[in-house]
């Protein structure tokens, strides 16, 4: 131990040196540092420590190096100015550090805290008064009010400040990560601080009641054996120590910001780039300033307007302005997005090339936190495209692609607003339902192509027919209609205003069509309805007009027909006709009637079956209220066939008896029964299956179906003759078969007409046809027979002109087989 006390005394010059070094390098430490913008209010004051620190370290080398000593006045009053600023910036530290952290701990009360202001310097200044006043050598006096009342106090001061700031409350709260090893080192500095500031009080010399006998460093010297410079030493080096490490805490802020703000910035560019790409999309963006100036535009906006970004930059949207909107619509849109923030449309605007092009736009409001409108963005999308094959589509949908007229939904579309404005207004509307005549002989002779080529024809000339808002509408294959609207209010005047479109459509027909290199005339066939918003549906209207067209063609063709409710009536009873008609094979309604066919003898020949409908409600239903329309509807096919299989039956059942063996039966064939591909099929089917002599089975054609298509007509008929079957010519004489086609026709017999017989008697031309009818009968080989003979004089009329057989009410009417038959058995 006296070893290392002689070490020291000998070395007190090392003492100095490391002393003045360790407060030295505390200065330099802390002005090294990254302090500014700290969050610890520690670094804000840590300047007036760094202050203390060069300034005492500098004193303390100055004063080892004997530049600065007692020996000049001078140079003493340097000493003492060095020492007095230096205490004074560690008192300042001490002061302000301590106050600061006061301030901020609110069970502190506010008279302690502000004796940390300026009072304390009230005291300090006292003390100095005192020191001055009390000890005749002023040096000394500063000396030891210096050591005193600066640095020792404020050494107090630094200590107690670097003990509250390991108070949580403080402003030098640290955080939990650091706390445990940072804690240590502000310990270590309060002990310092603490320690330094005792020692100060012993480098002192006696003077008075402050710096009493017992406060000098020989008093220290003789108790503790080491000298107070030593212990000073150690306690600068260890607050060194203690600040060095506190100043850590800076270091690591310093990085944590770094860190932080690196991470900032990574999240930033992540956010930069996130938004680049949002703003790279498809859709063409434009953001504006609130002065409605282009601040940015997005790639999508520029290729959609041609425009590039420097061409639109700083400049109003307006630069895109079609034309096509006028102001109130602007006015609309702004409107909006001022109360609700958005707009949502489709505006025209021009391309940079001048190209209109229809945007599908919408305009929002960016708005600050505080609610203040910054910019507008405007996201548009190019649907010109869209736009054009959406009315393709719409245009497919609602307009005839031959043609290009209105199809059927679209004048159902136009027809409701145009009932509706007919009641409103009380005028007359009305529905033209226009059939072209014979067009489907046409498509098969000419073929579809020409048939189109027609269609479209007639389409421009009906238009050319009407004014601008009337509708022309094409409903499918040679259907038009014609809507007028707007007519008189009177139905007479209305009339007459439609008789003149009518007439005109008749007119434009009257000029024959150009169809490649046919010269086509074709008429129409026109159907009239009017409408004034009357309780009628769309579909009753137009079935109306159908109606009526209809009427103009059993007319004569070529004509127009305005509708008539009888007309109406009519269709209704043959709706119903036709209801009940399909049901009646099924149901078994159906009969046969067989009429005698004889000689003049009365010897009956055979029998002409004629068919009977015994309708459940409506009782007996006559032939020609339902064979024209069984012929219509195509259910003259099945009726026929049943006709043939029930008198081939009767054949069956009178060839197994020797006394009705010989009788024929005559049976009605309709054209399109015969003119089936497989009627003879049919008909020999119908033979082999009952087994009967198809001789007894005469098949009744008339002339029409004869003379329709004669060389088929011939061909089936011949293969028939083949099979046996007889042939009987019906209605003869009312056609108009030459003597050359009648030739062709393997026919066996004529059958001549009733209107010829009625006044057979009476009328000489009638008893002259019948008379020619029977000549040529017997000169082409063929039998004859006479129909509708009623009275005795007709019967011998006809025989004495040379008619063979006969038929008709003076022999029998048609009646059930079992009094045919039972006829038969009278004899
Ligand atoms: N395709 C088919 N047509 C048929 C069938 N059954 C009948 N018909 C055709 O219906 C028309 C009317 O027939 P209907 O009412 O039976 O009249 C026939 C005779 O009753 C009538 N007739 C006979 N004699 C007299 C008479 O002295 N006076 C008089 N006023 N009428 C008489 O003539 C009709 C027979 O005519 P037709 O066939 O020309 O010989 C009629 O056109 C039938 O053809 C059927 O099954 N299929």
């Amino acid at each position: 131990m006296d070893n290392f006390r002689l070490l020291i005394e000998q070395h007190m010059d090392v003492v100095f040196f490391t002393y003045g070094l360790a407060f030295f390098a505390l200065g330099l430490a802390i002005l090294v540092q990254p302090k500014e913008e700290s969050r610890y209010e520690i670094s804000q004051l840590a300047g007036w420590l760094a202050s203390f620190g060069l300034v005492h370290g500098t004193l303390e080398w100055l004063s080892l190096w004997k530049i600065i000593h007692g020996d000049s006045a001078v140079l003493s009053l340097l000493n003492i100015v060095f020492l007095l600023v230096s205490y004074v910036f560690l008192f300042e530290f001490g002061r302000r550090l301590t106050r600061s952290i006061l301030d901020k701990i609110p069970s502190i009360p506010n008279l302690v805290k502000r004796m940390l202001g300026a009072p304390i310097y009230g005291v300090v200044a006292l003390a100095f008064l005192f020191e001055l006043l009390t000890v005749p050598d002023r040096m000394l006096a500063m000396t030891i009010a210096t050591r005193y009342f600066l640095g020792c106090i404020g050494s107090f001061l630094t200590g107690i400040g670097f003990l509250l700031s390991i108070n949580k409350k403080s402003s030098m709260y640290i955080e939990k990560s650091v706390f445990s090893w940072s804690t240590k080192y502000f310990v270590l500095a309060t002990a310092a601080f603490f320690f330094y500031g005792v020692l100060s009080c012993f480098v002192a010399y006696p003077a008075n009641i402050v710096s009493g006998s017992v406060f000098n460093d020989q008093w220290f010297l003789e108790k503790f054996h080491f000298p107070v410079q030593m212990f000073r030493a150690a306690s600068a080096v260890l607050a060194a120590i203690a600040i060095g490490n506190i100043l850590r805490l800076f270091h690591m802020e310093v990085r944590e910001k770094l860190l932080s703000s690196l991470k900032s910035a990574k999240e930033a560019e992540a956010k930069l780039r996130i938004s680049a790409h949002a703003f790279d999309v498809q859709e063409g963006i434009l953001i504006t300033d609130t002065n409605n100036v282009i601040v940015r535009v997005n790639r999508a906006f520029t290729h959609i307007t041609g425009y590039t970004t420097e061409d639109v930059m700083d400049k109003n949207p307006r630069i895109l302005s079609s034309g096509r909107q006028n102001t109130s619509f602007y006015a609309a849109m702004w409107e909006s997005i001022n109360t609700n923030g958005a707009w949502k449309g489709e505006v025209w605007n021009q391309k940079k090339n001048g190209e209109y092009y229809l945007e599908d736009l919408t305009v929002s409001a960016v708005k600050d936190t505080h609610a203040n409108v910054t910019h507008y963005v405007g996201i548009l999308t190019d649907i010109t495209m869209n736009r054009a094959a959406a009315d393709k589509i719409e245009h497919q949908a609602f307009y005839d692609t031959l043609t290009d007229l209105p199809n059927r939904l679209m004048l159902r579309d136009r027809l409701t607003p145009a009932l509706a404005l007919s009641q409103r207004n009380n005028h007359n509307g009305a529905l033209l339902f226009i059939d072209l005549d014979n067009f489907k002989t046409l498509n098969d002779t000419l073929g579809h192509d020409i048939g189109d080529l027609l269609l479209q024809q007639v389409a421009e000339r009906l238009v050319a027919c009407v004014r601008e808002g009337d509708t022309v509408a094409r409903l499918g294959g040679d259907e038009f209609v014609i809507m007028l609207e707007d007519l008189s209010e009177h139905a007479n005047e209305a009339i007459v205003q439609i008789e003149v479109i009518g007439n005109k459509v008749l007119g434009v027909f009257s000029q024959s069509f150009k169809l490649t290199t046919h010269n086509y005339h074709c008429t129409p066939s026109i159907g009239i309805t009017l409408f004034k918003g009357q309780n009628l549906t769309i579909d009753e209207l137009l079935k109306q007009a159908d109606i009526a067209m209809y009427q103009a063609k059993a007319s004569g063709r070529n004509a127009m027909c305005f509708f008539d409710p009888q007309m109406q009536t009519n269709i209704t009873n043959r709706v119903a006709l036709e209801k009940d008609l399909k049901l009646a094979l099924a149901e078994n309604q159906f009969m046969l009637y067989y009429q005698p066919q004889v000689l003049h003898s009365q010897k009956i020949i055979g029998a002409e079956a004629l068919i009977r409908w015994h309708h459940p409600q409506r009782g007996l239903v006559p032939p020609v209220d339902f064979i024209p329309l069984a012929e219509e509807t195509g259910l003259i096919l099945p009726i026929g066939q049943w006709v043939l299989e029930t008198a081939c039956a009767q054949i069956k059942s009178w060839e197994d008896n020797e006394h009705t063996r010989h009788l024929q039966i005559a049976v009605n064939v309709s054209a399109r029964q015969f003119h089936q591909t497989d009627f003879v099929e049919q008909v020999s089917h119908i033979l082999s299956h009952n087994d009967i002599n198809p001789a007894n089975l005469k098949l009744e054609l008339t002339e029409s179906l004869v003379l329709g298509d004669i060389n088929n007509t011939i061909l089936k008929m011949r293969k028939l003759r083949e099979i046996g079957i007889r042939f009987s010519m019906d209605d003869f004489g009312t056609g108009y078969s030459s003597l050359s086609s009648l030739k062709k026709l393997p026919i066996n017999q004529l059958k001549i007409d009733q209107s010829f017989i009625r006044d057979i008697t009476s009328d000489h031309d009638d008893a002259i046809i019948v008379q020619t009818i029977i000549a040529m009968a017997t000169s082409l080989g063929m039998e004859v027979i006479a129909e509708g003979v009623e009275t005795e004089e007709q019967r011998a009329f006809l025989e004495l002109l040379g008619c063979p057989a006969i038929q008709g009410y003076l022999f029998g009417r048609p009646m059930p087989i079992e009094q045919f038959e039972a006829l038969l058995k009278k004899g």
